[in-house]
């Protein structure tokens, strides 16, 4: 797949009202990039016995950069490859067999290309993605003649990925002085109102005459709309960068090596919210190779923790009204894949 476009943006202004977008709109720039900052590796290994100290290294780089990486994490590279070689057949199989399970619009759910315009750039990610969200999968998998073991693969991995995300936010509770099962109770994958998501990623292999310019983007700027997102790269396959909170107007961005066997976490906006800004979402997006760099496909794989659609985002301090997650998740999808 490399028939890459470009297209007008014609999304309605009406939830541009809201200040992430706001915010999201002036992020459109090319920036400057520094490797002054550092994001920084977090082991987790005896996490049981030194939970305090993990949770303090956590919050300390959560409200430094807001991006942070985690090493001796519990989940076997072996199962991070086997999930990347089951994405990479996905993503090989004809076209016709994918647009069998196409993205359900507003529902974080099946197969799109090019089809998410950041409001920072207006422009199409280079892009095609697979997302799974639990309870809205119906119609929605290969069958096992199309790519046996995929779907068992992936449901496995998702479950590995809810529980890494559930005891790092338990971390969080501990330090936002909330109960530790306060996270996970707010994304329990046995109700139907589930609705974290794994997104399979393949960025496409970049056509020389698009290395020089300056207007496409693998993924724009933006900041996630989840309360945690865990990202895995592959070792060589680089392009992302952030922007720690304190760098916004400046737009210096940091980007951040890839490794196989550690995952890159950061804060979303409904954590924001939920912790009265206290825990910062910051902005980062994955640029374009350059002439000379690795030019070939980049794959990734992102586990997006979202509250359950009926949980009530409700801050201690008030900073934000109150608002439950399945509007505040639709608010921001909607701005994202147009009408
Ligand atoms: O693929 C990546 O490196 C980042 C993806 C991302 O930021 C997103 O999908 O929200
Ligand atoms: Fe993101």
């Amino acid at each position: 797949m490399s028939d890459i476009t470009t297209v007008t943006d014609d999304r309605s202004e009406g939830a541009a009202e809201m200040t992430e977008l706001h915010r999201e709109r002036a992020m459109g720039g090319l920036g400057t990039e520094t490797t002054d900052r550092e994001v920084r590796r977090i082991s987790l290994a005896d996490f049981d016995a030194r939970r305090g100290q993990i949770a303090d290294e956590l919050w300390s780089a959560a409200t430094d950069i807001g991006f942070f990486q985690v090493v001796d994490h519990g989940i076997d590279l072996a199962e991070v490859n086997h999930a990347f070689e089951m994405s990479a057949k996905f993503f090989a199989l004809p076209t016709d067999t994918k647009a069998q399970y196409p993205l359900k619009k507003g529902q974080n759910a099946g197969w799109e290309y090019m089809s998410q315009v950041r409001p920072s750039v207006g422009t199409p990610d280079q892009k095609e993605s697979y997302q799974l969200t639990r309870p809205r999968m119906e119609g929605l998998w290969p069958s096992e003649d199309e790519l046996a073991g995929f779907r068992a693969t992936i449901e496995d991995f998702e479950h590995k990925c809810w529980r890494l995300a559930m005891d790092l936010l338990s971390c969080f509770a501990d330090n936002l002085g909330l109960d530790r099962d306060f996270f996970t109770r707010a994304h329990d994958p046995s109700s139907s109102t589930y609705q974290s998501t794994l997104r399979l990623l393949h960025y496409y292999a970049f056509p020389d005459e698009l290395l020089d310019e300056d207007t496409a983007w693998r993924a724009g700027a933006h900041t996630d709309f989840d309360a945690l997102t865990l990202l895995f790269q592959r070792s060589g396959q680089g392009g992302l960068q952030v922007l720690p909170g304190a760098e916004a107007q400046g737009q210096a961005w940091t980007p951040v090596e890839p490794s196989d066997d550690a995952i890159t976490c950061n804060i979303g906006d409904m954590l924001m919210r939920w912790s009265d800004d206290r825990l910062p979402s910051n902005f980062h997006r994955v640029r374009a190779p350059r002439r000379g760099e690795y030019s070939g496909p980049r794959y990734t794989i992102a586990y997006f923790a979202q509250a359950n659609t009926d949980v009530l985002i409700e801050s201690a301090a008030g900073t934000y009204p109150p608002i439950t997650a399945a509007d505040y998740i639709a608010q921001r999808v909607a701005a994202n894949y147009g009408k």
